[in-house]
């Protein structure tokens, strides 16, 4: 299976750059490195690209196997854990320079300027209000949303703005309850995500939530040495399932993390499950994704007789893939009432230097934030 791994590019300033610099000005030059950058597709290869779609979505699946993948989708994964167990997807050195508020101190990345962006004209009654624990419970519902930020914003008022934070989102504990940010990951498969996040971001008042409807991912999650249940809570849940509710109550969540698991969605239930996890986030709460884009290698791979419908297919061995264009992503997520940050195309040249191969790569990566003031048009 194709998973998501690129070439590592460090700035003069030992960081990796987003999204990588190594551009390939000479094609002469195209093996001398295993990967480069923003790679522009000459027309000629985009029509290709889009022939060979054509082509290996003429024949579909049958309707009977087609519903079988879709009742058993969570069995299909199961099985493909207990094979190849945490063997899989351990790439994830771009994960702190694409989504660094995912890193340490993500209230400097992302709540500052976001702060610096809606100033004043957005939180007055809070500004007013940010004097002490005098607080009522409804002076603080009435500006909650403001009172996050601005905890994100000034450190000193930690104190008050933990315990808001504790009266804001319900009288009942659940876990992380007391945390200061909490950041859900859904589809987190065997944590490859989430370890990184519990051992490099040390704010004390991190929570990691994390779930994924395999079982068997999980279960690996749980018995990781690394898996701390102070910090970090593993469940099972199936972001398709209308019936099953998050353990976390509405605007409670920081930042929610979707890395390659949407395109594993039958399109048709996408939207709803956007809009559920929508729900989840506090207002300036952001939507982090990567995942795969249209005409990346692993689509124009696919056989005919793999295809579920228009560029969705499955795998020899029974999971599902997506392959979005950056317009379907926008209209999901601002259909979910969230609003636009970033939305990229990240077009990367793989070259297999040994076999004298190039694979082009096309990820998409998009952060949407949910608004401060609900949209009330
Ligand atoms: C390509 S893997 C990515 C795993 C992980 N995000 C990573 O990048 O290492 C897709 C993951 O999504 C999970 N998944 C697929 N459909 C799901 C659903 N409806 N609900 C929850 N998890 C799902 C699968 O079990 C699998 O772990």
């Amino acid at each position: 299976m194709a998973g998501p791994s690129e070439g590592a590019l460090v700035a003069p300033d030992g960081k990796r750059q987003q999204f990588g610099s190594r551009f390939l000005t000479d094609p002469a030059r195209v093996f001398h490195h295993n990967a480069w950058d923003n790679v522009e597709w000459s027309e000629e290869q985009a029509a290709a690209a889009e022939r060979k779609v054509q082509e290996n979505s003429t024949q579909r699946v049958c309707p009977e196997k087609q519903v079988d993948y879709e009742i058993n989708a969570c069995k299909y994964w199961n099985d493909f854990y207990k094979i190849h167990e945490n063997g899989f997807f351990k790439d994830r050195h771009w994960l702190f320079t694409e989504f660094p508020e995912l890193g340490p101190s993500p209230n400097q990345n992302h709540m500052k300027d976001f702060a610096l962006e809606n100033k004043k004209s957005e939180i007055p009654e809070c500004r007013s209000s940010d004097n002490g624990p005098g607080l009522t419970i409804k002076e603080h519902q009435k500006c909650s949303p403001s009172l996050e930020h601005k905890k994100q914003m000034l450190p000193m008022e930690e104190n008050v703005t933990q315990k808001l934070s504790r009266l804001e989102i319900c009288a009942d504990e659940f876990a992380g309850s007391s945390a200061t940010y909490r950041i859900l990951e859904v589809g987190c498969g065997v944590g490859n995500t989430v370890f990184p996040i519990l051992q490099t971001n040390n704010d004390p008042g991190l929570f990691v939530y994390c779930c994924d409807f395999s079982s068997t991912a999980i279960e690996l999650v749980q018995t990781n040495s690394a898996y701390d249940p102070a910090r970090c809570f593993a469940f099972v849940h199936d972001l398709c399932d209308e019936d099953q509710s998050y353990p976390v109550p509405q605007d409670s969540l920081d930042v929610i993390v979707l890395i390659f698991v949407l395109s594993a969605v039958v399109p048709d239930k996408m939207q709803k499950a956007i809009s559920r996890l929508s729900r989840l986030l506090k207002p300036g709460g952001m939507m982090l994704l990567r995942d795969y884009g249209r005409y990346d290698m692993a689509q124009l791979r696919f056989k005919k007789g793999q295809c579920l419908s228009g560029n969705f297919y499955v795998r020899g061995d029974g999971t599902r893939v997506y392959f979005f264009t950056q317009d379907e992503l926008d209209t999901l997520f601002t259909t979910a009432g969230l609003e636009k940050v970033q939305n990229l195309v990240d077009r990367r040249l793989q070259v297999n230097r040994g076999k004298q191969l190039t694979m082009y790569r096309v990820w998409i990566q998009c952060k949407y934030r949910k608004p401060l003031m609900p949209n009330t048009s």
